[in-house]
């Protein structure tokens, strides 16, 4: 009589499926679908039995959870899962019980890939200190402020360009966005991050009108539209808006106004109205347009209106190994004498740059290196070499601390192959491996003697390791700067100029902490640094990548309602570049976005992850499962906690199902409708809605939200005003498919191309 099925007969605590105790009064609330848990393997076989007879899988699992369950729980293994779905049950979880429900997985896989530290994944006292220093700074540093601002538009301006360069053609819009995002992120790395990206293409061409041949021991592959590989002798005539890379003796000729030659393991992308030649060793002296020249392992992109001239004798500019230029209507003239070469340094010059290194000017950026500019320039060079230009200097000014202005993304630069960064990060985050799967729901096995005999795992530690050691050795150098400049002398913020970065900030703070004479530095450590800095990087990457792709896409799919935004942003701000104060009169715009996100909701939920179980005959899926369960959203339930009748035992991972929410319809009537007007009054002002939280609620809450949305509304507004976002055939092709979204972490549209066409 005790018993909610007769699974739980046998049960000690918790039913096996559904959740209830064994206690009367709380299992008769219980609705039990009277699956069997075995011992060892949980519902795992009942799971997949259920799906084979849906094969909607997360309609199915949304009405599960939805209608049946605000509380939905099962054991996997011997892990239990609860998903916790419906507003009310959601918000109960994150407002009354957000002290209980606070924890983070403590499975040892977890604690391997994040060593319990960071802001994600700790909890308790230490996650509390260092979530609020991290809310503190980023909010000092100007996260949400002009300051950030001006870094968030000067991107925008970039990524208006590179779209404008494609001139309308198809374009995995992800691949600009995320070298957007990544140049955000880590402005050094851009060059790596092509290569990466180019890496993970198909080499073959994929618009017409491309002319193209491989000959042998060719290794180049552009992405998106044309890609085009040449070898020894070659020669090759390529049409507007061609991209190229040339390996040895290879020579180029690009109509519509474009003539390249190369030589010499040079990479170039020019468009329009671009003479470039490249001559091993040579220092080129060229009038007009543009002329560059690059020695050794260099890519440069000069995109539209570019003009580089360096005239007179004696000029010359070399860009060595590892450099990446990209300079976008930037005007650069190097005068008499001139010589600047970059080593392992990366620049981005974005519109109305002007460098001017005039008479007798030698300019070296090697690592640690310094730079003048002159006005409106923005640079930003990683690598130990970071050098920001204030407005309106007309002299040259030498920065001498290269940390300046740095943001809290550009510490992970410290190794120049950001290739290999990326790699890294993946292995930590996209978990895939079965045997990782294995020590999530068979904890015992993630000993550290199992662990190096499990490849999957043991690539995931051996990467996180990497990363730690990387971020490391990019906190000893600042923390080295900082001892050489301020001595002893800095004991709190108070007595000294402000911190320009994350890491300076939380030196700043550990001495303090001495100076006041406590006796450890409490959570402050160099790995709670090491770990917060690497948890906002992976955290604010691919989120807002993913958002900006969706809401491109809905553009696409929705024309009238771009219309729409598109004509409020002519009415208001005419010409004008779009700034945050706009928020407060681009009401479709923001209810646009709203919608987007809400449809997207790419943190999804856990019912993503019960689906994946389901797949427990498919290796492979159970490999989506794995990245499904490192969603940061997952929560652990810190002691036994009665909630809404249901008894979740402490060590119950906990997700929460926002994605269900999100097409609730009593919350969002019609939910499978794209409809931003839900987001809008009577009067057409934008209305913000407290059921839409992409972001989450409450104490684990989101803690780059305030960035997170300056990005995405000016980038994501710059981009509607200047072009007509349509659907290409593959999009069309791909129909319903198109929307269904990738398995991940972070879950980001299909892959697919968009035409971003200029407006007139
Ligand atoms: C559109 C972009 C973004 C979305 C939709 C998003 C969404 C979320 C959500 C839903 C959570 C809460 C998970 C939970 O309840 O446990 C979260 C946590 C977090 N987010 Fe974001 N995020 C975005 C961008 C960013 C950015 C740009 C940063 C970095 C500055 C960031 C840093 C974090 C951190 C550190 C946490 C963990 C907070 C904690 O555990 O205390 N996010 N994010």
């Amino acid at each position: 009589q005790n018993r909610c099925c007769w699974n739980c007969a046998s049960a000690s605590s918790f039913c096996g499926f559904c959740g209830a105790s064994p206690t009367p009064e709380i299992a008769v609330q219980n609705r039990c679908l009277t699956y069997l848990k075995l011992p060892f393997l949980g519902h795992l076989p009942f799971l997949a039995v259920k799906h084979l007879r849906d094969p909607k899988r997360r309609q199915y699992m949304d009405m599960v959870t939805m209608q049946h369950h605000p509380v939905f729980s099962n054991i996997v293994g011997l892990q239990r899962f609860v998903i916790i779905s419906g507003y009310e049950a959601i918000k109960s979880a994150f407002f009354d019980y957000g002290d209980a429900f606070s924890g983070r997985p403590r499975n040892p896989f977890y604690l391997l890939v994040s060593g319990g530290k960071g802001v994600i994944l700790s909890e308790g006292s230490t996650w509390k200190e260092q979530r609020r220093f991290a809310l503190r700074v980023l909010r000092d540093l100007g996260l949400g402020k002009s300051r950030m601002e001006e870094v968030i538009s000067a991107e925008a301006e970039e990524l208006v360009a590179n779209f404008a360069a494609l001139n309308g053609r198809p374009v995995n819009t992800k691949d600009l966005l995320s070298k957007h995002n990544k140049q955000r992120t880590t402005p050094a790395t851009q060059q790596q991050n092509q290569h990466l990206q180019q890496q993970q293409q198909p080499a073959s061409p994929t618009t017409t009108n491309t002319s193209i041949s491989n000959n042998n021991n060719t290794s180049i592959s552009n992405n998106n539209n044309t890609s085009i590989s040449n070898n020894n002798n070659t020669s090759i005539s390529n049409n507007n808006n061609t991209s190229i890379s040339n390996n040895n003796n290879t020579s180029i000729s690009n109509n519509n106004n474009t003539s390249i030659s190369n030589n010499n393991n040079t990479s170039i992308s020019n468009i329009n109205n671009t003479s470039i030649s490249n001559i091993k060793n040579t220092s080129i002296s060229n009038n007009n347009n543009t002329s560059i020249s690059n020695n050794n392992n260099t890519s440069i992109s000069n995109i539209n209106n570019t003009s580089i001239s360096n005239n007179n004798n004696n000029t010359s500019i070399s860009n060595n190994n590892n450099t990446n230029i990209s300079n976008n209507n930037t005007s650069i003239s190097n005068n008499n004498n001139t010589n600047i070469s970059n080593n392992n340094t990366s620049i981005s010059n974005n519109n109305n740059t002007s460098i001017s290194n005039i008479n007798n000017t030698n300019i070296s950026n090697n690592n640690n290196t310094n730079i003048s500019n002159n006005n409106n320039t923005r640079i930003s060079n990683s690598n130990n070499s970071n050098i920001s230009n204030n407005k309106n200097n007309t002299k040259n000014n030498t920065c001498k601390n290269n940390e300046n202005n740095t943001t809290i993304k550009n510490y992970i630069n410290n190794n120049p192959d950001f290739k290999a960064t990326i790699d890294h990060v993946t292995n930590v985050t996209q978990v895939g491996s079965p045997a990782q799967f294995l020590t999530i729901f068979y904890p015992f096995l993630c000993q550290p003697w199992i662990v190096k005999l499990l490849p999957g795992l043991n690539r995931s530690v051996i990467s996180r390791d990497w990363l730690s050691e990387a971020c490391q050795a990019r906190v000893n150098r600042i923390r080295q700067k900082f001892n050489e400049e301020f001595g002893e002398d800095i004991v709190d913020n108070a007595s000294a100029a402000e911190p320009v970065n994350f890491v300076e900030a939380y030196l700043r703070e550990q001495r303090r902490r001495l100076a006041a004479g406590e006796s450890t530095l409490g959570s402050f450590d160099d790995e709670q640094l090491v770990q917060t800095v690497l948890d906002l990087y992976i955290a604010g990457s691919d989120t807002t990548t993913s958002t900006l792709g969706w809401l491109l896409l809905y553009s696409a799919l929705h024309p009238d309602e771009q219309r729409q935004c598109q004509a409020e942003l002519a009415t208001e701000l005419s010409e004008a570049p779009v700034r945050l104060d706009d928020r407060r009169r681009l009401h479709r715009v923001l209810a646009f976005i709203d919608e987007g996100m809400r449809m997207s909701s790419i943190l999804v939920h856990n019912v993503d992850r019960q689906v994946a179980l389901l797949n427990i005959c498919a290796v492979f899926l159970i490999q989506k499962l794995n990245k499904h369960l490192l969603n940061i959203a997952a929560l652990r339930v810190l002691r036994d906690t009665e909630f809404l009748g249901y008894l979740i035992p402490a060590s119950a991972i906990v997700f929460i199902n926002l994605y269900g929410h999100h097409r609730d319809p009593r919350y969002f009537p019609n939910p499978s409708e794209f409809k931003p007007s839900r987001f809008l009054d009577s009067d057409g002002r934008y209305q913000a809605s407290q059921y839409l939280i992409p972001f989450g609620l409450g104490r684990r809450s989101c803690l780059g939200e305030s960035l997170a949305k300056a990005e995405v509304f000016l980038l994501f507004a710059s981009l509607l005003q200047k072009f007509n976002i349509e659907l290409t055939d593959e999009c069309l092709k791909l129909g319903e498919d198109l929307l269904v979204g990738t398995d991940g972490i972070v879950r980001a549209p299909e892959p697919h191309q968009l035409r971003l066409v200029p407006r007139d």
